[in-house]
């Protein structure tokens, strides 16, 4: 291994990950634990040079304060204590420390070495990936989004065509998109890439269906059952590639946090499909993901794309999906796109694509009164997607999106510029 580690115990503190990053920001990698992990366990982390013991305001359980097993004391780590006035360590910190002092336990306390880096992570990550898979196969459900790109472009670096990837077509992809995934993984990365076209059968079970929250389960349901198919035919495969990162750990709860939302990894699939996960993103945060699929060659384009919501445009295909707005959607936002990168506002603007409302309005075409769709745009600024705020978009721009829009794009007369900041509206649609 080539990093060293130190080792942060979560007991309740709110600040787990703003303390990883700052050992991250001086060079030495750093893992966030849960405060009962076993002397067995914390001795198989390889290269650990350190351990923080990180209480704060949740350290109360349930009623009980939890506290790390008595044995870790006596394993002859460094260790210190942060708000957590029960410890049994000769340092005890109330609060992060400041950067001298963090810097004195990591490199005198503990002599880490600043070794961090993405390369030393992609080497290590390769070797316990190796180790954790032997011959056997892994399989990965690969979207083409930043996440599942990236563990697949590791796990092809680590085992090669032992990998098997899964990309399903469901239709409501942006355009080029599923093309783009095929390109660089099958015809450049040569990955063992199955390429599903499920198009047809996603947008027959979406007929007629307006709701929103209704249009969410049968995607993700019959991604599930798609993805199911595929496992099922092939064989001897024991492991599932997922592209879990370390926030999707945290909105899961973690053992002294609550939970915030349920992660949203390839789950809900049968009993009886029983795989070991793979996942060596876990531990990172997203632009060390990205600085991650940058290093592993993957496109730029790939590594910095935009959020795009699970359910693909069929969220922008706003009430019952049919595949004339469907196609509109698509379209209009890869104009959108296109003439966003022309201007440079796809460097600034945090998030922007266009929807189609399921109402049409009057208007006038080569002379004949016209009654067509509308498009709306969306470009919004946000740090944590929390809240957010309208992109003050210059008007020349809208002005040639527009035009493009309307000349290019069939069965729309209307464009429309959503001013709309969070809250009170969200930042999509559905
Ligand atoms: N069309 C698809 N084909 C194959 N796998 C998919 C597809 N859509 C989603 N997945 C799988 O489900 C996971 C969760 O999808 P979700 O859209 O919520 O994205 P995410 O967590 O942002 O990850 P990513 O960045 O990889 O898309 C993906 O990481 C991927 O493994």
């Amino acid at each position: 291994m080539r990093q060293d580690l130190i080792v942060i115990l979560d007991l309740g503190s709110t600040q787990n990950t703003v303390l990883a990053r700052e050992i991250r920001a001086l060079g030495v990698y750093s893992e966030i634990h849960p405060h009962d992990i076993t002397p067995k366990a914390l001795r198989d982390l390889p290269n650990v040079k350190g351990i923080i013991l990180n209480g704060g305001e949740n350290r109360v359980v349930d009623g009980q304060a939890v506290e790390v097993c008595e044995e870790l004391y006596g394993m002859g780590y460094p260790m210190i204590s942060i708000d957590y006035p029960q410890s049994k360590c000769a340092t005890q910190l109330a609060g992060i420390p400041d950067q001298d002092a963090l810097k004195k336990f990591l490199f005198q306390d503990c002599k880490a070495e600043a070794n961090w880096n993405m390369k030393n992570f992609i080497e290590d990550q390769t070797e316990l990936i190796r180790q954790q898979v032997g011959d056997k196969k892994v399989l990965l459900a690969l979207s083409g989004g930043v996440d599942s790109s990236v563990v697949a472009a590791m796990l092809i670096r680590a085992i090669g065509q032992q990998l098997v990837c899964v990309h399903v077509n469901h239709g409501l992809m942006r355009k080029n998109e599923s093309e783009s995934v095929v390109k660089v993984f099958r015809d450049e990365l040569h990955a063992n890439l199955i390429y599903v076209d499920a198009s047809e059968r996603f947008l027959d079970k979406l007929a007629g269906v307006a709701d929103p929250e209704q249009k969410r389960k049968i995607i993700g349901g019959e991604f599930i059952r798609v993805f199911e198919e595929e496992a099922r035919k092939l064989e001897g495969i024991d492991f599932l590639g997922q592209g879990t990162i370390y926030p999707d750990i945290i909105e899961s709860g973690t053992k002294t946090a609550k939970m915030v939302k349920s992660h949203h990894n390839v789950g809900g699939l049968p009993e009886d499909l029983k795989f070991q996960l793979v996942e060596p993103l876990k531990q990172l945060f997203k632009d060390e993901v990205r600085a991650c699929g940058v290093e592993l060659g993957l496109p730029h384009d790939m590594v910095y794309r935009q959020p795009f919501p699970g359910p693909g445009l069929g969220v922008r295909c706003l009430g019952a999906i049919t595949r004339d707005r469907l196609e509109a959607v698509r379209e209009s936002d890869a104009i959108l796109r296109e003439e966003f990168a022309k201007a440079g506002l796809d460097k600034k603007v945090w998030q922007y694509f266009t929807v189609v409302p399921d109402f049409k309005s009057v208007g006038m075409k080569n002379n004949a009164r016209v009654f067509e769709y509308m498009v709306i745009i969306r470009a919004i600024n946000t740090v944590d997607a929390m809240t957010a705020s309208v992109e003050k978009a210059d008007w020349n721009v809208l002005e040639r999106i527009t035009e493009r829009i309307l000349a290019e794009v069939e069965n729309v007369n209307r464009v429309c510029y959503d001013m709309s900041p969070k809250p009170p509206a969200t930042i999509e649609f559905e």
